[in-house]
């Protein structure tokens, strides 16, 4: 199943920099290797904004959460979470 995520991250100005680098390294090593088993498998950047929209291909609802919910970042982000559905215009999937 594939859903896009927007993830909008606010962390406190006053969190201890160690926390927020070390926080912030977790998180990044943590996607890699999702990215790496392609459950996470696209993310970018929304340009001027401390937010990502990334896809997730998944087997269910539950795994979705698992990941997210894990995430070190999670804490400090909101989520918006739309699950994705094929288009029946899309070429690539026509017969
Ligand atoms: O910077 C972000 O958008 C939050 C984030 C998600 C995965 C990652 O490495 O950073």
């Amino acid at each position: 199943m594939l859903y896009a995520v927007k993830m909008d991250v606010a962390i406190p100005r006053d969190l201890d920099p160690e926390v927020r680098a070390d926080t912030v390294a977790r998180e990044k090593a943590y996607s890699h290797e999702l990215q790496r088993g392609g459950e996470w498998a696209h993310i970018w950047r929304i340009a001027g904004q401390y937010s990502n929209i990334s896809i997730f291909d998944v087997t269910d609802n539950e795994r979705l959460h698992e990941i997210l919910w894990n995430l070190p970042l999670f804490p400090f982000m909101t989520m918006e979470i739309t699950p994705l559905a094929q288009h029946p215009s899309d070429i690539a999937v026509q017969t």
